[in-house]
């Protein structure tokens, strides 16, 4: 419910210098007389709108995305409500400074523009003192939770404590986009040390100065933070993000079923790739459950990758229209940096390779990428002659590779298919595999396109082309919500299936026609509320929810009372006691 007035125990200076309390200049009179801040700020009491003039002359004055990003963060240090406020109202522009793809920058860069913390740190140095340590932390309440440990931060690699603005920007994106309150979230890096050179040799670096912990040690680091994250707030929904492969399987395996947390890269990627393809479906006039007669290629074997292809398998055994899961893996075909996941007995497909026994150096593949080994296929083909042979519809690109959709391997997808589904989702913009301008020039303009990081429209011929963006922000702040909403005790399969079914369902007919798949970021709160309804009623139906739903309000009428909304409200003035 939206709070009416704020309190606080706080007085003068420390008001103003608090980002959740502060208004700027935008204290009443009253409020500075009570709040003891007057004659602390400029006399006149401007208003929200007043200030966000201000604001957005400011950020158009900054040259750079990175300086725009410095200068947004700054805002968020100094007055969360007008931060909020102007995130909401910029969406679309202001998402590709806080999250993708300036948030990559800013995270490589995260040790030399350092000016404030945010968030919490858990370090080798920390090991038995986290139970403690979580007390630090000054809110009591804390709904969402979003933890990385750096090791694969985009495409972008291991960037260790630098990886901390992934956290921060994607629970910026909970609160304008899924209503979360600001008090609420808890960014959070596991700092398990980096093996990335650079960062070890750099004498500003933040982070722990050695090398990753591994095997056994590093899940115990891990088991200590869940156990003291449990112990403080057991109802908190934990988004692990930007774990490698196969952290990111193992931690997800161990905790899935015994708290309340899901992987974001796996799952909510799973769920915002199925919905682009299922609206794809759509948008060439195909039933939406034929999925199974699509022909897949995907390029990148990681969590994001098996992770989404997990999605649409499970969503093809949903449809009934396969015999069994290893037919629908059929429907497949997966690359990896060596190329087609393919029988290694059959020799390499140009001969220069004797065939070997068994899985030969390929035994690095596990069993969740050894479901979509070809028998019949050579191993490590390269992309272009896999698209020749199998004639995909759609391409979907998870692997962090620039480049790697190359003109050859396009154009020959584009002369087997009329609108060939192109999807390079890797982040950010300058890792993608291809660009929208070449997908569009190498189909001719025919292309159904969408990416991870934004891309503009592209002109092709007298003729404006249309990108989506796939990204997982679509799907986590609406799928924490109803988390949220719910106190859903777990989050499931089933949350992240429907949560694609209602994406995809939400382009109108004109918009498909016209190559877009579904609302862009801009409308971020309202595919939020879709999402968390469905979440919600899938968390009653499965028996996890917690919360009473109270008598005689819609449930989309209860998410959208739940939603907070960047707005002053007065202050009021506590005593403290203390
Ligand atoms: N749009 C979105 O919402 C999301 C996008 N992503 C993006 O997906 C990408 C991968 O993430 P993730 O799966 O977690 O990373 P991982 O490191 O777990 O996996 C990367 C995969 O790509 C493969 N790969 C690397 N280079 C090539 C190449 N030249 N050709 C083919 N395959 C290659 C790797 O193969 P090998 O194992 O042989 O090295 C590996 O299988 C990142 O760029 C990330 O930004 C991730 C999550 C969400
Ligand atoms: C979007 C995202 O989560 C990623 O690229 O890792
Ligand atoms: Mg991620």
């Amino acid at each position: 419910m939206e709070t009416m007035v704020q309190t606080t125990t706080k007085h003068g200076m420390d008001v103003i210098h608090d980002p959740l309390l502060s208004k700027g200049t935008a204290f009443s009179l009253s409020e500075r007389e009570r709040l003891g801040i007057r004659g602390l700020v400029p006399p006149r009491t401007q208003e929200m709108d007043k200030q966000l003039q201000r604001i957005i002359r400011n950020l158009r004055e900054c040259r750079t995305p990175l300086e725009k990003f410095i200068f947004m963060t700054a805002l968020q240090d100094r007055n969360e409500t007008l931060y909020y406020r102007l995130l909401i109202d910029n969406l679309e522009e202001l998402s590709q400074i806080i999250y993708t793809p300036t948030v990559g920058l800013a995270c490589q860069r995260f040790h030399s523009i350092y000016r404030r913390s945010r968030g919490m740190y858990f370090s080798t140095l920390d090991r038995g003192q986290m139970a403690a340590m979580v007390h630090n932390w000054p809110h009591d309440q804390v709904d969402v939770i979003v933890v990385t440990d750096g090791s694969r931060v985009l495409g972008l690699g291991d960037l260790g404590a630098n990886g901390m603005q992934i956290p921060i920007g994607k629970l910026s994106l909970y609160v304008a986009g899924g209503g979360i309150r600001p008090t609420s979230i808890l960014p959070v890096v596991l700092d398990v040390g980096t093996n990335n050179e650079e960062l070890l040799n750099d004498p500003l670096y933040l982070g722990m100065g050695h090398r990753r912990l591994e095997g056994e040690e590093y899940y115990s680091f891990v088991d200590e933070w869940v156990a003291a994250i449990q112990n403080r707030y057991p109802n908190a929904l934990i988004q692990f993000e930007d774990f490698k492969y196969p952290h990111a399987y193992n931690l997800l395996h161990k905790y899935q079923d015994k708290i309340c947390c899901f992987n974001d890269d796996i799952q909510s990627t799973s769920a915002v790739a199925l919905a682009g393809v299922l609206a794809a479906l759509k948008a060439r006039s195909l039933p939406i459950d034929n999925l199974n007669e699509e022909r897949i290629i995907c390029v990148g074997a990681g969590s994001a990758g098996v992770g989404v292809c997990e999605g649409i398998i499970d969503c093809m055994v949903e449809q009934g229209k396969v015999k069994s899961r290893e037919e629908a893996y059929k429907r497949i075909w997966m690359l990896d940096q060596h190329g087609l996941i393919g029988n290694p007995n059959l020799g390499t497909s140009d001969g220069t390779k004797p065939p070997t026994i068994g899985l030969g150096d390929r035994a690095n593949l596990d069993e969740r990428q050894l479901c979509y080994l070809k028998k019949d296929m050579h191993d490590r083909m390269s992309l272009e002659d896999v698209v020749k042979v199998i004639k995909p519809t759609v391409i979907l690109g998870l692997s962090g590779a620039p480049g790697v959709f190359t003109e050859g391997a396009i154009r020959a997808m584009a002369d087997g298919v009329e609108k060939p589904v192109v999807f390079p989702l890797s982040n950010p913009t300058h890792q993608s595999e291809c660009t929208a301008e070449q997908a569009f020039k190498w189909t001719d303009g025919r292309a159904i396109f969408a990416s991870g990081s934004p891309f503009k429209d592209v002109e092709y011929k007298g003729k404006i082309c249309k990108v989506n963006q796939i990204n997982n922000a679509m799907s986590f702040p609406g799928l924490g919500l109803g988390v949220t909403v719910s106190r859903s005790s777990r989050v499931t399969g089933k949350m992240f299936m429907e949560t694609a079914i209602t994406i995809a369902n939400m382009a109108s007919e004109e918009q498909l026609k016209s190559g877009i798949l579904f609302p862009g970021v801009a409308a971020l709160r309202e595919v939020s509320k879709e999402v968390a309804a469905r979440v919600c009623e899938v968390a009653y139906d499965q028996g996890l929810a917690r919360a009473q739903l109270p008598k005689g309000v819609s449930l989309k009428g209860l998410i959208e009372e739940s939603m907070w909304k960047p707005a002053y409200v007065p202050t009021i003035r506590l005593e403290s006691h203390s």
